[in-house]
């Protein structure tokens, strides 16, 4: 582990001393520390710290003023004291990290080692050395239905995506392909207390042809045109009291969009062939692996329509950015999975050996999930046939067909020519995201971190 900078915010405890004496032992730390005698660290930012334990008795002090901690904003925190307290409620509970006040030695190692990897996965992303006391197990694991996750990023995303699922608000989805956009614009669905009910209408629009476009959108009746010998509801009728996912709204053509935003904007459809207008009735959820707001600058996506379509955005990480341990916990789930349907058998897996964990760690997967699905069912196929894990045949097939980031771009991070560039950039971005700056890190697709430093570089502040 580098040398660390970590800031120690105490109430009434005498923690920081034991803290300081384990990490003498476990890391190569510089400890600062603030106690009750002293006021709550105003300048925290300033400090360059990167991570904080702070105690609930400390906290508790300034309770009452929620700038004083928001401050420490971009800085990952170990809360000290019990897990339960009220205090902790303007922190997501997937955010929540917390070190009993009687902790000990290996679990304080334990705890940062954990969030420490988490904050730098995607600087270093490998197994930190002597990871094997954090066993996959150990970590928390979600799953909705299929859907399977574990990083703080990926929790945060299921958190919004079902906070915001339940109010009627149209939610825009961005993220690489692959992903995972479906699977999040379901769980979009599903969480809202009526339309859950009603259809999920999933429309690819990249698929569409442009000759079909009014007739698929909006509908028509039997002989309207050659061909129509029945009448077809169309999409947005097929939603009426669900949910319209429509994906890759980016690849709409332009002179489309407008038709979509008139439908959407009246509430009412005109199929082809009738006279009549129909009302529609649906919650719009619509994804893009494309840079909308690029698109809208060089005039190929309309800002009225991304007005309409995009009152809530949610960001998919890309697997690079989820970080090792949720790739491997992907890859040992798609593992599974595959021996299962391939035998047909509820065969158990095999152990996996620890060569494949660390290629498993240090691979980009530039094709995300759906790539690192594909590497581990071929994997898994090798297995039933060869009934064993070599480590040259294996690694000669999980690697045939890999495409690295240059050639795909698609895990490279923003590249900026000249520091103005780049400060016009976050600036940019900033604004578009009203200084939220989880958003405006995700948006540029860094860590919080990286965004606090940049603002900092450039003396930006909100
Ligand atoms: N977190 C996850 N847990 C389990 N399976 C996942 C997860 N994320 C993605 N997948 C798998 O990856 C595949 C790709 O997911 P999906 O089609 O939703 O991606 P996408 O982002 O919509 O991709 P595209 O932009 O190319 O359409 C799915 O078939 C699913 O099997």
């Amino acid at each position: 582990m580098n040398m660390i900078r970590v800031l120690v915010w105490e109430g009434q405890h005498d923690f920081a001393k034991r803290l300081e004496r384990c990490l003498s032992q476990h890391a190569d730390a510089e400890v600062i520390r603030y106690d009750d005698e002293v006021d709550h660290p105003s300048s925290m930012e300033a400090m360059d710290v990167d991570i904080v334990f702070i105690s609930t008795t400390a906290l508790r002090r300034y309770e009452k003023n929620h700038l004083a901690w928001k401050r420490i904003e971009g800085v990952p925190v170990i809360w000290v004291g019990s897990g339960e307290q009220s205090i902790y409620a303007t922190t997501p509970l997937s955010e929540r990290v917390v070190l009993p006040a009687y902790f000990n030695c290996a679990s304080l190692s334990a705890v940062l080692k954990h969030t420490l990897h988490t904050v730098t996965q995607g600087a270093t992303d490998r197994p930190l050395p002597g990871d094997d006391a954090i066993s996959l197990t150990e970590l928390p694991m979600a799953k909705d239905g299929d859907f399977v996750y574990q990083s703080p990023c990926m929790h945060r995303l299921v958190g919004n995506a079902r906070l915001y699922g339940a109010l009627s608000v149209n939610v825009l989805i961005r993220g690489a392909s692959g992903t995972g956009k479906e699977y999040v614009a379901r769980l979009v669905a599903d969480s809202h207390p009526e339309y859950r009910s009603g259809p999920f209408v999933p429309v690819n629009c990249a698929a569409i042809p442009d000759a079909l476009f009014e007739s698929l959108f909006f509908g028509h009746v039997r002989g309207a045109f050659t061909g129509a010998v029945r009448d077809h509801p169309g999409f947005l009728r097929e939603a009426n009291n669900g949910t319209l996912y429509l994906d890759e709204i980016g690849d709409l053509p332009f002179y489309q969009q407008v038709k979509l935003l008139r439908a959407l904007e009246d509430g009412v459809i005109h199929p082809v062939g009738s006279n009549e207008t129909m009302r529609i009735n649906f919650r719009l959820v619509t994804a893009t692996n494309r840079p909308l707001i690029n698109m809208i600058r060089e005039g190929t996506f309309r800002l009225d329509l991304y007005h309409r379509i995009s009152v809530v955005e949610l960001y998919i990480p890309t697997l690079q950015e989820r970080g090792g341990d949720e790739k491997w916990l992907l890859f040992t789930h798609a593992f599974r999975l595959a021996l299962e349907k391939f035998s047909g058998d509820d065969i158990a897996s095999p152990e996996l050996p620890g060569w494949l964990k660390d290629w498993v760690y240090t691979s980009q997967f530039p094709g995300n999930v759906r790539e690192l699905f594909n590497r581990a069912a071929r994997l898994a196929a090798f297995y039933l046939g060869h009934g064993v894990l070599e480590q040259t045949e294996c690694m000669h097939l999980l690697r045939a067909g890999e495409i690295d980031c240059e050639t795909t771009g698609v895990c490279a991070p923003p590249d900026f020519s000249t520091r103005a560039e780049e400060r016009s950039q976050v600036l940019d971005a900033l604004e578009k995201n009203q200084w939220r700056r989880l958003e405006t890190a995700e948006a540029l697709g860094w860590s919080r971190k990286t965004l606090w430093l940049k603002m900092k570089k450039y003396g930006l502040s909100g």
